[in-house]
């Protein structure tokens, strides 16, 4: 991640998600904590009323059965078992049954009444299949006294096909003996519009267990007998009452739920309400959140990569600008848009200053550069020219003469020297001045210049004294040069006075040999060839041959 565009988006999208998944998960976890509680409240109410609607269910059948307990065609009948003989009338299990059957015909939410004397045998029924559950047999068992009510646990009876609980119910003689036990049965299915009407507000679903764990009925649910919950739900539930748990139900949903113990019915209590219901505005105020997070960070990200752009971009112009300054081309500039003020504006308009003073700096510095150049190419020139004449001076002569003596024993091809002098130059001098003179020296070179070929050099050696080197040049050679430069330098046009001047040139004239070790050993030898040409009367070239030795040896070769 080295571009400050993907650090600006990557700090942008961490700093936006960072505090909003915080926060919202903060946010959410407390808003569950709230739905928990408030749920678990909820059922708490909707299994406390359930218990209170079978309590108020039970109270009521208690005491519709009390009153027939006291019925005296009821204690007569017991009484007649009994052997009771204070008063009785005899009343016959038969005419007890009849009763029993009228009894049940004006109370339809009774299924079966049955009269039962002090030993639990059967007295009279208004069925004919009439029944004594084994749990109600134990109720009694267990009980040391049957003054108080009885309640059996709900069960499905195959006789009717449902579940049923029957409520026994002391029949007490007139002298409070315990006669026996009218013992009434009721269809469980009964309670179920009560126990609905419970569960309105706050809504939910309300299921009775028996003790073996089977449901018994529900309030929206239809239930078939048995039907069993998971048993370690179940059991669960069963031993953290009043706690809530979430699990499956039988309506094959997610469900919250809890148990509750019944008072008076031996039923368990179970209310549930749908987990989807209970969060649905969690659910709900969730995804609007995950939204609005997703478009939170669209948005972020967008305004980041503009902004990454926005700096990048001119960032990269300036490395672009710097890298051409440095490959050294200084005719750049960057454009600045007006509404750019911030930082990267500035330091762009900086750059483009700095580019203009490198730029002007640069151009100092050139033409500096080429004046000195040019002063030194004059300098250079001048170290080595001779100043009235323009031909090369003594000091460059020197190196010519080196680099043709070290060229010379290369390739051994000779090289021949001119030694020329203007004769009775001072008598020029004295007759017309030195100025005069001088442009008789000058003119003298030109002529020479002219003389020779662009391979060859000529000098001033001092004086009226010049040298030629004709390179690759034998002295027979030479001696053509340097007679067509006598033949040349005879009339010399001299501007200032506009006349004809008549000179004569002696000329000494050599050819490079092995013996010449050094540039002094060659001129000296020159020297004497002029010595001879001016000893010889002047105004002729004299030329010394080279040793013959030598030059057979060359002729060899
Ligand atoms: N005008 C002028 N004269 C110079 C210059 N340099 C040397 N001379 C003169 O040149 C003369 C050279 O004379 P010499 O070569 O000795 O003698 P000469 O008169 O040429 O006689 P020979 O060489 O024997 O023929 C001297 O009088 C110098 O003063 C110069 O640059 N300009």
């Amino acid at each position: 991640m080295k571009s400050i565009k993907s650090k600006i988006f990557v700090f942008a999208l961490l700093s936006t998600l960072i505090p909003s998944l915080v926060l919202g998960l903060l946010s959410f976890h407390l808003n569950e904590n709230l739905i928990k509680d408030n749920v678990k409240r909820e059922l708490r109410i909707l299994a406390s009323r359930a218990s209170h609607e079978l309590d108020a269910w039970v109270n009521q059948n208690i005491h519709e059965g009390k009153s027939l307990t006291s019925a005296k065609i009821i204690i007569d009948a017991l009484s007649t078992a009994a052997n009771l003989q204070n008063g009785y009338i005899k009343v016959s299990p038969e005419i007890l049954t009849h009763y029993l059957s009228s009894v049940h015909k004006k109370l339809e939410t009774i299924l079966e009444l049955t009269v039962v004397d002090i030993n639990k045998n059967v007295f009279a029924s208004s069925s004919d299949q009439h029944i004594l559950t084994e749990p109600l047999k134990n109720l009694w068992l267990d009980s040391n006294t049957s003054h108080q009510p009885l309640v059996s646990p709900p069960l499905w009876s195959e006789q009717f096909e449902t579940i049923v609980v029957s409520i026994a119910l002391p029949i007490v003689s007139y002298d409070d003996y315990i006669l026996g036990q009218l013992v009434l049965t009721y269809d469980l299915q009964n309670i179920k519009p009560l126990l609905k009407g419970s569960t309105k507000s706050p809504r939910g679903e309300i299921y009775l267990f028996d003790s073996n764990g089977s449901a018994l009925i529900a309030t929206h649910t239809d239930v078939s007998y048995p039907s069993f919950f998971d048993s370690r739900t179940f059991q669960y539930l069963l031993n953290n009452p009043g706690e809530s748990l979430t699990f499956r139900s039988f309506s094959q949903k997610n469900v919250i739920g809890l148990a509750y113990k019944a008072e008076t019915l031996p039923v368990t209590i179970i209310a549930e309400k749908n987990h989807k219901d209970v969060y649905a505005a969690w659910t709900k105020q969730r995804n609007l959140y995950f939204i609005l997070v997703s478009v939170s960070i669209f948005l972020v990200a967008i305004i980041a990569i503009y902004l990454g752009h926005s700096i990048v971009t001119p960032l990269q112009r300036l490395i672009n600008a710097t890298g051409q300054i440095v490959k050294g081309n200084l005719d750049i500039s960057i454009t600045v848009a007006t509404r750019q003020k911030d930082e990267v504006g500035k330091l762009a308009e900086m750059f483009n200053l700095m580019t203009e003073k490198l730029r002007r700096s640069q151009t100092k510095i050139l033409a500096a550069n080429k004046t000195m150049l040019q002063k030194n190419q004059q300098l250079e020139k001048l170290s080595i020219t001779d100043g009235l004449t323009g031909l090369y001076n003594r000091n460059k002569l020197n190196q010519i003469i080196s680099d043709q003596l070290l060229r010379f024993q290369r390739n051994k091809r000779p090289f021949a020297v001119l030694m020329i002098d203007v004769d009775y130059f001072k008598v020029l001098n004295d007759k017309l001045g030195h100025v005069i003179g001088d442009e008789i020296l000058a003119a003298t070179a030109g002529t020479l210049t002219q003389s020779i070929r662009s391979i060859d050099f000529a000098a001033r050696y001092g004086g009226d004294e010049f040298i030629i080197i004709l390179t690759e040049t034998t002295v027979k050679e030479a001696v053509i040069t340097a007679e067509r430069i006598r033949s040349q330098a005879s009339e010399i046009h001299c501007k200032t006075i506009d006349k004809i001047i008549n000179i004569t040139l002696s000329i000494g004239i050599i050819q490079s040999e092995p013996k010449d070790i050094s540039p002094t050993a060659l001129i000296s030898r020159a020297d004497q060839a002029l010595y001879e040409a001016k000893h010889a009367g002047r105004n002729q070239a004299y030329t010394i041959s080279p040793d013959t030795e030598y030059v057979a040896s060359l002729n060899s070769d």
